[in-house]
């Protein structure tokens, strides 16, 4: 996606008072998501401070994402039953104004993944989080929803966020993210955590995106590959804090 609008500074005070909130507030995040980064997720959520639920019962998302801070739907490894839980997350989402992240994984390599996509395009208030492919293949469909509120999330070596009420561009993280499956999975999880406390979504996605780089700079300095970085990197998150920040972001002195 290409930016359309002057870009707004985001500095180490304002990530550190989202991940403030998020760690005051531990909210529970309700995610449907693939079977391979269900794992990853949940604990990356936990070192964000945040709450995972993985429940995926089509009869009892609807409670589950009730009480929850905000919904993620992650199509990575649908199936028949939660093809028909996506809907109840949806309702919910409408119905009680949570949050929603959407995470259309490889979306551009089955009609299926296609239909269920612009499904979800249809709510209003959203966050989609893609890779560059993904978002490619979705353009007229992401196009046709920035009418109703879509915070647009590409992220790669330098996350393009894009929303109605600000843009951000986000040059942290380290090539070994993509060298572990799921940390693009569990990117949404906690984008979807920093909106449950955070009414920005711009905000809320360039935060979150910020403080998930700066761990992922600092694990890779501690790791020596894919195995040992994913460790590294929820030991990272979960000891990240604003000193660290403003030091990562260029505001020492
Ligand atoms: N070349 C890179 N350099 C630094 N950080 C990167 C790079 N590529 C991706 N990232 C970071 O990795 C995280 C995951 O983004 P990515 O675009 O790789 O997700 P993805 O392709 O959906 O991953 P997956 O589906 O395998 O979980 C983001 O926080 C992003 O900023
Ligand atoms: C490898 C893989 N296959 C379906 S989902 C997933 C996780 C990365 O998106
Ligand atoms: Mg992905």
């Amino acid at each position: 996606m290409s930016m359309t609008m002057t870009e707004d500074h985001l500095d180490a005070a304002r990530v550190a008072a989202v991940l403030a909130r998020v760690t005051a507030r531990r909210p529970r995040v309700q995610c449907l998501t693939n079977t391979v980064a269900q794992n990853i997720t949940a604990n990356m959520l936990l070192a964000f401070g945040a709450i995972p639920s993985m429940a995926i019962h089509v009869d009892e998302v609807a409670a589950m994402a009730d009480g929850a801070g905000a919904i993620l739907i992650n199509i990575g490894t649908i199936n028949a039953e939660s093809e028909l839980a996506i809907p109840k997350l949806l309702e919910v989402a409408r119905d009680k104004a949570k949050p929603l992240v959407f995470d259309p994984v490889f979306v551009e390599l089955s009609p299926l993944r296609q239909h269920v996509a612009r499904q979800v395009l249809r709510l209003r208030n959203i966050v989609v989080r893609g890779n560059a492919t993904e978002m490619t293949a979705l353009a007229d469909a992401l196009q046709a929803a920035r009418e109703h509120n879509l915070t647009l999330v590409t992220t790669g070596k330098i996350d393009r966020i894009e929303g109605p009420r600000g843009a951000f561009s986000v040059a942290h993280g380290h090539p070994l993210m993509t060298k572990v499956t799921g940390v693009g999975c569990a990117a949404g999880a906690l984008i979807a955590a920093a909106c449950a406390v955070e009414s920005n979504p711009a905000l809320a996605a360039a935060a979150a995106l910020t403080a998930y780089g700066i761990a992922g700079e600092i694990a890779a300095e501690r790791s020596n590959g894919p195995g040992s970085f994913t460790v590294a990197l929820i030991d990272a998150l979960a000891g990240l804090d604003e000193a660290t920040l403003r030091a990562r972001m260029g505001e020492e002195g």
